[in-house]
This record gives C-alpha cells, sequence and structure tokens, in this order.
C-alpha cells in the first residue's frame, strides 16, 4: 500500500512548485464545492418543512437561499474546472520541458539502449497529465470526505444503519475498479516495445524521408498490414479488458443501488407511520444518495492515486539519477612515456552495450600535436568506434586515452568539447537557416554572422550559400514554409562548414562526411581539410586512397585492431593489407 503512494508527495511537490497559487485556488474551491452541496440539501429539508407548515414567507426565504447556493455552487465548478485546466497546461509544459532537459544530459548509449528508449517513451506518453491528476484527486478525497462527514450526520439524525449501510455497499465496487486500473497499467507498460514499433511505423509511413523508399519499392500496404496487426491486437487487449471492467461495475453498482432503495423503503415507511417527517424525508434521501456518491467518489479517487502512481513511478525513474557508466575507473597503468601533446590510446578495449563482441581491442596508438592521421578499414571494422571513445561519446571498456597525458574521463566536458570539431558520417540536418545549421557548430557565436561566414568559406559551402535566395537566412530542409532542400553533397558542405565554427579546436576529425560528394569535389575538400588543419590535429576516415595518401599517417584497422600504420609509401612497400586494398580500388574493384 505504501509503493502505491509513494510517488503522490513528489506529485504535489512538483505541482505547487509549477503553480503555487493555482494549487490554493483549486484547495479552495474544493472545499466550497464540498460545502455548498450539503447546504443545499439541508435547505431542501427546510422548504418541504415550511411547505407542510403552508408558511409562504419561510418557504421564499429558503427558496432563495437554495438558488443564491446552487448560484454559487455553479460558480465555484466553473472556477474549479477552469483553474485546473490553467494549472494542467502549465504543469504539462514544464514536466515535457524537464523531460527534455534531461534527455539532453543523456549518453549516447542511452539513445541506443532500448530498455531506456522505452522508458522514455513511457515518461513522455503520460507524464504531463498525471501529476494533474494525483493533486485533482487528492483534492477530490478532501472533497468527498467533507461531504461524507458532512451527510452522514445528517444521516444519523435517523439511522445509524443507514450510514453502515452506505459505506459498506461501496467497498466492493471501488476494490474492482482498482484490480482493473492495476491491469490496465500493467497492460500498456508490458506492450511498450510494441507501442514504440507502432510508433514507428507510423513513422516510416508517413516522413518524406521514406517516402521515396516506401513507394519506390511497394512498401506502403505491407507496412501498413503490419501496423495494423500490432493495432489490432492492442485494439482486442482493451476492448476485452474495458468489457470486463464495465461487466463489475455495473453489478456492482447494482449492489449500492438495492442498498440505497432497501434505506428508502425504510425511511418512506417511517414516513408513512408518521415517525419522519415529509423534510426529513427528503434529506434522508437526498443525504443517502449523495452520501453514497461522495463515499463512491472518496474511494475511486483513492482508486484513481493507486494509478496515477503507477504511471508516476515511469516518469520519476526517468527523472532520477542515471546510474555511472559501467566502465572501470581510470586504470593504475604503469606511466608510459606519453608525447607531451597529442592523443594516446592506451591498450583500449570497448565492447558496446549489451554486445559480447569487442568491437575494439588492444589498440596502443599516439598520435602527436598536429599529426594527421587516417583511418582505414573494411565497413564493421571499427573506425567510427575509434573517434566516438575520441570525442567521449563513449568510455572505453578497459585500457584508457589521454589527451595531452590527461585521462579523457577527468577531462571537463566543456574544455574537451571546445577542443575538438567533428562530422560525423551520418551528421545532421537541422531544418533551420543556414546560418543556424552552420552556427550551432559553436552555440555562443551563432549569432556571429563574420564567424559563421569564415566557417562556410572553410568549408567550401560558399556556393551554396550564394544559390539560397535568402542566403544565410534561407531556411533548410522541407519541414517547415519557404524551406530549400539541399542535395546530399551541399548538407554535407554546410556539416563541414559547421565543424569549422569551433575555431579555437586544435584536433578535428572527419568520419567520412564526404561519401555524397564525387570523388573530385572529396579531394578538393580534403586538400582544404589539409591545408587549413596543417598546425592542427587531423583525423579523417574516407574509403578512397587518393584522399587517404594525404596523411601523415595511416592505420588500417581490421576487426577492431590496428594491423598496420604508416605512411601511404611505407605501407605500399610493406605490400600488407593496406597494399592489397590500394591495388583493388586502383583496379577499380573498391
Ligand atoms: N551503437 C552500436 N551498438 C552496438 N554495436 C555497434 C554500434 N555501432 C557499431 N557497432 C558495431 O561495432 C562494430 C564497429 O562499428 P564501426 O561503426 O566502428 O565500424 P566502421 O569501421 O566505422 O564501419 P563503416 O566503414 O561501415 O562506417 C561493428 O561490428 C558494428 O556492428
Amino acid at each position: 500500500m505504501r509503493s502505491s503512494f509513494e510517488h503522490t508527495p513528489k506529485a504535489l511537490g512538483l505541482v505547487f512548485r509549477s503553480s503555487p497559487v493555482g494549487t490554493l485556488g483549486i484547495g479552495a474551491l474544493t472545499v466550497m464545492n464540498a460545502v455548498l452541496p450539503l447546504a443545499i440539501a439541508y435547505v431542501g429539508k427546510r422548504i418541504v418543512d415550511a411547505v407542510v407548515a403552508r408558511d409562504a414567507q419561510v418557504t421564499w426565504h429558503w427558496v432563495l437561499t437554495e438558488l443564491g447556493f446552487v448560484a454559487a455552487l455553479a460558480g465555484s465548478t466553473q472556477a474549479l474546472s477552469l483553474v485546473r485546466r490553467i494549472v494542467g497546461a502549465r504543469l504539462g509544459l514544464d514536466i515535457n520541458v524537464a523531460i527534455l532537459e534531461k534527455a539532453t544530459t543523456l549518453e549516447l548509449r542511452h539513445f541506443e539502449d532500448p530498455e531506456f528508449y522505452d522508458r522514455l517513451t513511457k515518461a513522455r506518453r503520460e507524464a504531463s497529465s498525471r501529476p494533474l491528476s494525483v493533486i485533482t484527486r487528492a483534492f477530490q478525497m478532501l472533497q468527498s470526505v467533507i461531504s461524507l462527514f458532512g451527510y452522514a450526520a445528517l444521516l444519523l439524525r435517523f439511522s445509524g444503519w443507514a450510514v453502515a449501510a452506505l459505506l459498506l455497499a461501496a467497498i466492493p465496487a471501488t476494490v474492482a475498479e482498482m484490480r482493473f486500473s492495476t491491469q490496465a497499467f500493467r497492460l500498456r507498460n508490458w506492450r511498450s516495445p510494441e507501442s514504440r514499433k507502432l510508433m514507428y511505423l507510423e513513422y516510416v509511413l508517413s516522413n518524406d524521408e521514406h517516402a521515396k523508399e516506401v513507394k519506390l519499392f511497394g512498401l506502403g500496404s505491407h507496412l501498413l498490414t503490419r501496423y495494423r496487426d500490432i493495432g489490432e491486437l492492442f485494439y482486442r487487449e482493451d476492448t476485452d479488458l474495458s468489457k470486463r471492467a464495465a461487466k463489475w461495475a455495473y453489478l456492482l453498482s447494482m449492489l449500492a443501488t438495492l442498498t440505497f432503495y432497501g434505506c428508502y423503503a425504510s425511511m418512506a415507511l417511517s414516513a408513512v407511520r408518521g415517525t419522519l417527517t415529509l423534510g426529513d424525508l427528503t434529506l434522508g434521501m437526498v443525504a443517502f444518495r449523495q452520501g453514497q456518491q461522495a463515499f463512491q467518489s472518496l474511494l475511486g479517487a483513492f482508486g484513481g492515486m493507486v494509478e496515477d502512481n503507477l504511471y508516476m513511478s515511469n516518469l520519476f525513474a526517468y527523472l532520477a539519477p542515471l546510474s555511472p557508466v559501467n566502465v572501470s575507473a581510470p586504470m593504475p597503468v604503469p606511466a608510459l612515456p606519453v608525447a607531451e601533446r597529442g592523443i594516446h590510446f592506451d591498450n583500449v578495449g570497448f565492447r558496446y552495450p549489451g554486445r559480447e563482441e569487442w568491437a575494439l581491442r588492444h589498440v596502443n596508438v599516439v598520435i602527436p600535436a598536429r599529426q594527421s592521421l587516417a583511418l582505414v578499414g573494411q565497413n564493421g571494422a571499427g573506425k567510427t568506434t575509434f573517434i566516438k571513445l575520441l570525442t567521449r561519446l563513449y568510455q572505453p571498456t578497459e585500457g584508457r586515452i589521454l589527451l595531452d597525458g590527461k585521462d579523457l574521463r577527468e577531462w571537463d566536458e566543456s574544455d574537451l568539447r571546445r577542443r575538438i570539431g567533428v562530422v560525423f558520417q551520418d551528421f545532421a540536418q537541422y531544418q533551420f537557416t543556414a546560418r543556424e545549421n552552420v552556427g550551432l557548430g559553436s552555440i555562443d557565436d551563432l549569432e556571429d554572422v563574420d564567424q559563421v561566414g569564415r566557417a562556410v568559406h572553410k568549408g567550401g559551402a560558399e556556393a551554396v550559400v550564394a544559390s539560397l535566395k535568402q542566403g544565410l537566412e534561407t531556411p533548410l530542409g522541407r519541414w517547415f514554409a519557404d524551406g530549400v532542400e539541399l542535395s546530399g553533397g551541399q548538407w554535407q558542405k554546410i556539416a563541414l562548414a559547421r565543424a569549422f565554427m569551433r575555431e579555437g579546436a586544435d584536433i578535428l576529425v572527419l568520419d567520412e562526411p564526404t561519401a555524397a560528394l564525387d570523388a573530385e569535389a572529396e579531394h578538393a575538400v580534403f586538400e582544404r581539410f589539409r591545408e587549413l588543419t596543417r598546425d592542427k590535429t587531423s583525423i579523417l576516415i574516407s574509403h578512397r586512397f587518393p584522399t587517404v595518401r594525404m596523411a601523415d599517417r595511416i592505420l588500417v584497422i581490421e576487426h577492431g585492431q590496428v594491423v598496420e600504420e604508416g605512411t601511404h609509401e611505407a605501407l605500399l612497400v610493406r605490400n600488407g593489407r593496406y597494399a592489397h586494398l590500394f591495388s583493388l580500388q586502383a583496379q577499380g574493384y573498391l
């Protein structure tokens, strides 16, 4: 039971911090909504008594009083729903911001971890509405308790049995409701991976990125069938549960109705016998029925709280501090003669989370400052992984990486980011303006048009920008009005320019961002890149040898290990793996 409510105080805190005045407003209006119906019931009795006594003046007086109360109740009910909407809107925004804020602090491994992704989806799904629901229900419970005590006090004047019957008859229905809401929660949580599949299929079927392939390969009906199959399964499960819940709700509400009519009959007979006035009978009936509703609503709110707490456990699990990365602490490796400035991979090994195989193993590489290095290897050899480790997107599973003699793990995140400029092969295409697409490379200089201009020049994107109607201020991509879609190669030049925004960076990494360029254009880009990075450390990955041979030094990676290294010429003389790959390409096989 305790665990059913453990998130309630946190949720209340969340709502209160989001809208303190609104929360107090909900509290005050809820109390009014509880007290006014009691007053109306009592006034009703006085009206009937005055009518029976044939006293017109008193009747008028009470009728007008009741009118006043009813008007006040209508006002407070409206105000309550208005305040709730306002508080809900504020809270929805605040929680979504908190969820996204958390997302910005996540590591790459979290986004690639399906379990964590599930948690994020679950948190986003209902999180913004549940905390408000908790507070609404808490106040609803308060309102019901006040009403219940009021009606019970009114009823006690006639019969203690009536009060007991009132309370007992509502319990089974509530227990059933609680059970069904727990089952609904379990069902939705359990099928959350399937829900993500559903969302993904929806995405593939409805976005421009996939539209070409979906049409040309005729995937529409196949994907739609998959979508429909999962959707139909969900539909069946949901309707089954709803039907069962409705059946039990009906049966158990009949129990409450029977109790009500039992009491009604007994009080009516007392009135016939003259032991109860007509006013008392009216009051008794109103008190019984409303009391029964208040009690049911109390228990309903209680069940609802249990349900909200279950859903909120998803939100709080997501927002909870993350477990530290499961890797060895900096290893007490004997100090090696490292270059004063430069990068040192010291016996580095890495396994992706949840994978058995090593993506990289026993990598020992020293890259002195200002050297240009090329990584060569077949698909899946581990080249990108090498870059991900160097940029600390992942941390080595074993060994360590030193930058200027200091373990990467000990570097301050922002210092490290400032020093490294990277373009990955799957770089992002932001649906923003050209200036923003470039400027995002150094967020503090987003507005600095001169710096953006310099980066555009270095990235070789001048012609691209010149072809845009509104120049740098042209929105790119097709998502928003007036957006201009670029070709793959043009996007790559924009992404290159983005990397050059970091003017302070002394390590530049290009992970095959030029695949969409023709061989000549790629060569030109790398020549320029080499020129611009003469006094910097540069690392490039390319499958094209004319580009690769420009580097001072080449590493050949195979199955996660460095198998050869040296200059282009030295590697050719060696006549090993590199020479083999080179001759294949020279003959036009690669
Ligand atoms: N996010 C990931 N999660 C699990 N395994 C991964 C992940 N990314 C890569 N791998 C695996 O790690 C190995 C090395 O991949 P990596 O991307 O480093 O290769 P690469 O040499 O850059 O290949 P390519 O030339 O195709 O870009 C591959 O076996 C790949 O399947």
